[in-house]
């Protein structure tokens, strides 16, 4: 393990204050022995430099999926209190509200007659790649629609149901969101991208219910054996990145207008209630919304392919859970015993409430909200629950994917797009996506092993397993 790093338990490890100057908590971070190789020694520093941001409560945290990233590290949490806090793009990322959702079907894997087929109708409904422009491009009074209302935006247009905004976090919308605080530029980039999957890491794939860890949960969430289901992962495309730009010049600036020290300037931050910082808050919500209503309307034209293909209507093709993983929020939790009201960035990290919370659906309370866990295009993917455990020790948060280990460009020498797509074909998995370069920096290599990140959360008692995704076919952007 690392110098000046030190084991707390199995799973856990601590960086203690000093291991970078100017750290006002220590750093947690939840690891393996067995995932030991994958730790960056620049993540671990990342994570130190998050503890010495202005008000940072109990400890800079990050998950097992940690890799390095723009100034936060990709997997890292961590909660400002509202009233002496910060907040910082670098701990929301550059694809705000970048998520996961699962829809399920009532289908099984014999019913898939022709599997290719409908990879390439889903391929060909879905918009994808780097500049894939919408099939159904709004107006610049619904962007603004979008910006404000989220999902709801799109439910309202008729792209899906009461039941699925009842099914996302947030329900798909943050309240906050302020559409004047995005730019124009944000804008015009946002107007053509509604209904995008976006590329690189995005995705759209088929999976089967491969196991079930705790039928009770699966019930719950409705989810069996042999059930194929379909999983979207995207965020706020163009207009999202741009936001991020946008507002880490002025917050570079306000870094320094409010004397803050930072050891790392990715770090730029300003104070919760500056006008800086209310403006960010204000366009991240509002970006966060637009990713929403993207993945609504993805949703919506997964439904139309499947019931073309097997006759199946969009209601036997419910939403299980919409969770995002790139985002900042006021929620509330404990802090010494006492319920207050923090900023919680989560930055590659997924909100894992546990039960009892008040922010699910009344149906949910008793087990806790799903939490949807990505693998990679030829390893599993996990459905689990979140847990007291991660309410009381990581502010209801857990990893949000297997986390990468290898850069683009080293996939490229390492990978063809052609062997990968080979050899998942001959686990059966089929992948489509606009080109072999795509598929070669996706590779299932690049990505630590879904199964051992799981059982560390599990075994932390952040999350509770309830089913386990294999993967049948894929879409990458
Ligand atoms: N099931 C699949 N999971 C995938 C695929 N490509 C990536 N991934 C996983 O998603 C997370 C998301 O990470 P992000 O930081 O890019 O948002 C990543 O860590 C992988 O575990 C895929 O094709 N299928
Ligand atoms: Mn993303
Ligand atoms: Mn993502």
């Amino acid at each position: 393990m690392l110098k000046g790093v030190t084991q707390i338990s199995d799973v856990e490890w601590e960086v203690p204050i000093g291991y970078v100057p100017g750290m006002k908590v220590s750093g947690r971070f939840f690891l393996s022995n067995g995932l030991e190789a994958t730790l960056e020694e620049g993540a671990i520093r990342q994570l130190a430099n998050v503890a010495t941001m202005p008000g940072i409560i109990n400890h800079s945290l990050a998950m097992p999926d940690i890799h390095w990233g723009y100034g936060f590290p990709i997997g890292g949490v961590a909660a400002f209190p509202r009233e002496n806090g910060v907040i910082s793009p670098g701990g929301v990322g550059f694809d705000i509200n970048c998520g996961v959702r699962l829809i399920t079907t009532p289908l099984k894997v014999k019913d898939l007659t022709s599997k290719k087929a409908l990879i390439e109708e889903l391929f060909h409904a879905v918009p994808t790649g780097v500049g894939a422009k919408s099939a159904r491009p709004v107006s610049s009074s619904d962007l603004t629609g979008i910006l404000t209302d989220g999902a709801g935006w799109a439910v309202e247009q008729g792209f899906g149901t009461e039941h699925d905004l009842v099914r996302c976090e947030e329900q798909g919308r943050m309240k906050e969101a302020n559409p004047d605080a995005v730019s124009q530029k944000a804008r015009q980039r946002g107007i053509p991208q509604p209904g995008t999957l976006g590329a690189g890491n995005h995705f759209l794939e088929v999976q089967v219910v491969g196991e079930i860890a705790d039928h009770k949960a699966a019930g719950l969430f409705g989810v069996e054996q042999g059930q194929v289901c379909v999983m979207i992962h995207c965020g706020s495309r163009g207009l999202g990145h741009q936001v991020c730009t946008d507002h880490l010049k002025t917050l570079e600036a306000a870094t320094k207008k409010y004397g803050i020290n930072l050891p790392d300037r990715q770090l730029a931050c300003a104070p919760l209630d500056s006008p800086e910082g209310t403006a960010y808050f204000g366009a991240m919500a509002a970006a966060a919304n637009y990713a929403w209503a993207n993945r609504q309307m993805i949703t919506h034209q997964v439904r139309q392919v499947f019931s073309r293909a097997f006759r199946i209507s969009p209601e036997e093709m419910p939403l299980v859970y919409d969770v995002a993983h790139n985002i900042a929020k006021f929620e509330t939790h404990q802090v010494n015993g006492v319920a207050t009201e923090v900023c919680v960035h989560r930055k590659g990290a997924t909100r894992a409430f546990g039960p009892g919370s008040p922010d699910l659906p009344p149906e949910l309370t008793s087990i806790g909200q799903p939490v949807i866990i990505p693998g990679s295009m030829g390893t599993s993917s996990y459905l689990l629950h979140g847990t007291s455990t991660a309410m009381e020790r990581t502010f209801g948060s857990t990893c949000h994917g297997a986390g990468r280990v290898m850069s683009r460009s080293e996939a490229k020498r390492t990978f063809t797009g052609q062997q990968v797509k080979a050899r998942l074909g001959e686990s059966g998995i089929l992948v489509r996506a606009p080109n072999d370069a795509a598929i070669a920096e996706e590779a299932p290599g690049v990505y630590k092993p879904s199964g051992e990140v799981i059982r560390v959360v599990i075994e932390a008692g952040l999350s509770a397993g309830v089913a386990r995704l294999d993967p049948l076919g894929v879409i990458k952007g």
